[in-house]
């Protein structure tokens, strides 16, 4: 399996937003550092979903760049994507990866060390970790675990743990600290006035 790498954006298709021209300013500046998770509204049809997929795995693969699909891994399948991320509503991990087959990346979100051990026991090859901080981004979610929660997964796990949730350059250090391997936002790049010097300060902090 290649490595992993370290920036995961995941795509913004909220009203308003252009997820392709983040995309191409983020590869334009991460290149292989960059893993781009394709992730749609519940809302969305598959064929919205596998529409924006195929184009964001197209832009990537010249620049070597990982496509990963959520939730909906006959998606990731049907665009040659590289992997799927799933959480608790979507399939279960074991299961997730009989789909994906044995050398796919499959992300699994955990928020403390017991899922997080369950979920690399039954094929995860990362996990999402968070949310660190509170975000606007998503509604729903549990109360911020901090980069102290983050430690604690890393702590537990041998598998890359990527820090989610509120995430901005200037958190990278403390995060890094703590154990994650990498990062994964929508926001701070998103809602960047310059996505491509967004995503430079974000590499820098990964990779210092
Ligand atoms: C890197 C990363 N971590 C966590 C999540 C959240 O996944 P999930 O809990 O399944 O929630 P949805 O994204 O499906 O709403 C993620 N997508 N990526
Ligand atoms: C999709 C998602 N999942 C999260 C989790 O903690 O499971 S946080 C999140 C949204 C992350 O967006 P932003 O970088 O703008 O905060
Ligand atoms: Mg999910």
């Amino acid at each position: 399996m290649p490595s992993l790498g370290r920036l995961h954006l995941i795509t913004d298709t909220r009203p308003g937003r252009d997820p392709l021209a983040v995309v191409r300013a983020a590869l334009s500046a991460a290149r292989t550092e960059l893993v781009v998770q394709v992730r749609v509204e519940d809302s969305a049809t598959d064929r919205e979903a596998y529409d924006l997929a195929r184009r964001v795995a197209a832009l990537c693969a010249p620049y070597g760049a990982t496509c990963l699909v959520n939730d909906r891994l006959h998606v990731a399948l049907a665009v040659g994507a590289a992997g799927g991320h799933i959480g608790a509503d979507d399939l279960p991990v074991e299961a997730a990866r009989r789909v994906l087959g044995p050398t796919a990346v499959l992300g699994a979100t955990a928020r403390e060390p017991g899922t997080a051990t369950e979920a690399v026991a039954a094929g995860a090859s990362y996990l999402g970790v968070g949310p660190c901080h509170p975000t606007a981004t998503k509604e729903g979610l549990p109360a911020p675990i901090g980069v102290t929660g983050v430690r604690a997964v890393a702590g537990a796990v041998a598998v890359p743990v990527i820090a989610i949730g509120g995430v901005t350059a200037s958190d990278v250090p403390a995060l890094r600290a703590a154990g994650a391997y990498g990062v994964a936002v929508v926001g701070a790049l998103s809602g960047a006035a310059d996505p491509a010097h967004a995503t430079t300060e974000l590499i820098a902090a990964l990779t210092c």
